[in-house]
């Protein structure tokens, strides 16, 4: 069937191509390659050390790889400085972490408007998008953050990831420090952002569960993505 009338095919929420890093004289990206398209989430596992943060940061924009491109929704965030990657960064990349993202002593919907307000600047409609988000996520009213469960934490981490609708997601191990229960349904509400929001989501983990969840699963080895085995996406 030819799709020759549908116009050209949308840039890929990411594409990595030949992405090449190397720390203390250690290569850690060796003309590494990752695509992934709007609607799609890919788990990324691998030993302690082989750069899994450190490709995230790449894609941040926070540090400068050695070669290669790095294009989120079209842009090479390796060419882009100041304001413009600024703007990369709050608007079109959403992301999650263990920690370190929400501030505890705001409440959470201080923490989720935040993320709102630094981008634009319509104040009450980034208050009333945060409650609603906090809302849709079952986020409790607290009145600081660290009174919150950790799957709580977490759910407002991802409120805030979600309050500028961003085409990616990125998540560093984000259930790293929940129990089962909650990790289950933190995992459960980030995969199936891709399918309910058309962003991509690019999540690192060492849980193999929660990596066999993504469509697909790479492993980080030797300074490239290669695909995880199967036994290795399915083994506690
Ligand atoms: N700013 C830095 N300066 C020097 N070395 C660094 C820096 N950042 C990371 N590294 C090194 O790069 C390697 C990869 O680190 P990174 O945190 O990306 O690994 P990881 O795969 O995420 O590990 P883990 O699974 O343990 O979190 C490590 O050896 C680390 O010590």
């Amino acid at each position: 069937m030819s799709n020759s009338d549908s116009g050209p095919a949308p840039d890929p929420v990411l594409r990595i191509q030949d992405l090449k890093y190397s720390v203390r004289n250690r290569a850690l990206f060796k003309g590494l390659q990752l695509t992934v398209s709007a609607g799609e989430s890919v788990a990324i596992t691998g030993p302690s050390g082989s750069g899994k943060s450190t490709l995230l940061s790449s894609i941040l924009g926070l540090i400068e790889p050695h070669g290669g491109s790095i294009r989120v929704s079209g842009a090479d965030v390796t060419k882009l400085r100041g304001r413009q990657l600024a703007r990369l960064r709050s608007e079109t990349i959403g992301t999650v972490f263990q920690f370190g993202e929400l501030l505890p002593e705001l409440s959470p919907l201080d923490n989720v408007a935040l993320a709102a307000l630094l981008s634009r600047s319509d104040r009450a409609g980034g208050y009333r998008q945060a409650q609603e988000l906090l809302d849709e996520l079952r986020v409790p009213r607290a009145g600081t953050t660290e009174e919150l469960s950790g799957g709580e934490h977490q759910r407002t981490a991802v409120a805030r990831a979600l309050i500028n609708s961003p085409e990616l997601i990125l998540a560093d191990e984000p259930t790293g420090s929940l129990d089962p229960d909650a990790t289950a349904r933190i995992a459960e509400l980030l995969f199936d952002l891709p399918r309910r929001r058309r962003c991509g989501l690019v999540l690192v983990t060492h849980d193999v569960e929660v990596a066999a969840r993504a469509d697909r699963v790479l492993r980080l080895e030797a300074g490239l993505l290669v695909p995880a085995r199967a036994q290795e996406a399915v083994q506690a």
